[in-house]
């Protein structure tokens, strides 16, 4: 058979494959509109529906993953589901979702990772408007930065969750690569200065350091607005990832030039609904103990003697008191596995203050 009609013959049996899958799709689809429905119907008089169920989304990525046979990759596949259920949730209710802005910023990336495309999403100028926004219910969700690999924590946010009353729902991850980006009259051999967010700027010091030793280095509010500014001038440049690039239309100089290859930035979905378990957990929490040696000790003895696995803990300043502090702490478990009931129980008899923020399905894409 020649190439053509060898292709041919291949072309037709991708048509009646795609004709399956819209078929199987829209049913799907259909199958959403009735979940809908069904969740309508047992409402009690004054409560709202709801539509977007993490744990279970969390659980349908998981088993797709776990019976992929190739030759697409498991997160290629995972990707492509994320987006049906995205557009079936649209179709039962869209939702509502604010996010560190502006446009362009790893955190929309990990917001459209998260929730896919089908979301309305709305960029925030703060963080502190993104928690606003959500507890005043404008919108269903927040998306905002928690921790970055290189970096260490987003301050900001881990103080907004002393001053809002918001439950985690969620966190994703997202492997952030920054690239030198210049516009299509950039002189890119008379670059004077290069225009990054301060933790952007940070993750490719040794690299600034080796290869623009002696231009200006402008930290500015977000890598998006580093890449707007370039548009205007000739002789800069931005730090920012790939979404901020094609917004702005600009090209890479250079590519992945953060000092750490597996340099990434956790992000938190925050809203007002609590996650049942899915055996799979994260819990986020924040505990005040008692100004008093050892008490850092006892905060932790609870998890070793329990073998749970605390994943991080952070210091900040209390802002009740000189020279207090709060732990924000997460681990694995769910605040309703009777293990980690005991173990909380434990720790709130020794601290003044314990709160949890919410227990959540560990990132799974
Ligand atoms: O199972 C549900 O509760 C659904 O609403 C269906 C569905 C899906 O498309 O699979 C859609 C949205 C939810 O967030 C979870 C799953």
């Amino acid at each position: 058979m020649s190439e053509a009609d060898q292709l041919k013959a291949l072309r037709v049996r991708i048509d009646n494959l795609d004709e399956r899958i819209l078929e199987l799709i829209s049913e799907r689809a259909r199958c959403a509109e009735e979940v809908a429905r069904v969740k309508m119907a047992v409402l009690k008089p004054g409560e709202t529906p709801v539509f977007y169920r993490p744990e279970r989304e969390a659980w349908v990525l998981k088993h797709i993953m776990e019976i992929n046979k190739g030759p697409l990759g498991n997160e290629e596949i995972a990707r492509l589901f994320r987006e049906i259920m995205s557009s079936c949730l649209a179709l039962e209710h869209p939702l509502r979702v604010a996010y560190l802005g502006p446009e362009g910023t790893f955190t929309q990336a990990a917001a459209l990772k998260h929730f896919g495309q089908a979301v309305i999403s709305t960029p925030m100028a703060a963080i502190d408007e993104v928690f606003r926004e959500v507890v005043s219910g404008a919108v269903n969700f927040g998306v905002v930065p928690v921790e970055n690999s290189t970096e260490g924590a987003v301050n900001h946010t881990l103080d907004s969750f002393l001053e809002h009353d918001i439950v985690i729902c969620g966190e994703v991850e997202l492997r952030i690569h920054q690239h030198l980006l210049v516009g299509e009259n950039t002189a890119t051999d008379r670059i004077t200065r290069i225009y990054s967010h301060a933790q952007s700027l940070a993750q490719c010091r040794k690299w600034l350091d080796a290869h623009y030793p002696n231009v200006e280095r402008v930290a500015v509010s977000s890598n998006a607005d580093a890449a707007r500014r370039v548009k205007g001038e000739w002789n800069s440049a931005a730090i920012a990832g790939d979404m901020a690039a094609q917004l702005y239309g600009l090209s890479r100089l250079f590519e992945k030039i953060e000092d750490r290859p597996d340099n990434s930035t956790r992000f938190l979905i925050i809203g007002n609904q609590e996650v049942p378990p899915t055996g799979d957990d994260k819990t986020s929490a924040i505990v005040s103990m008692r100004n008093k040696p050892g008490a850092l000790h006892e905060l932790l003895m609870p998890f070793h003697e329990n073998a749970i696995d605390l994943t991080r803990i952070e210091t900040r300043p209390s802002r009740s008191g000189k020279w207090t502090y709060v732990f924000f702490i997460d681990f694995l478990g769910h605040h309703q596995d009777p293990l980690i009931k005991d173990v909380l129980e434990k720790i709130g008899q020794e601290a003044v203050a314990l709160k949890v923020l919410g227990s959540y399905p560990k990132a799974v894409l």
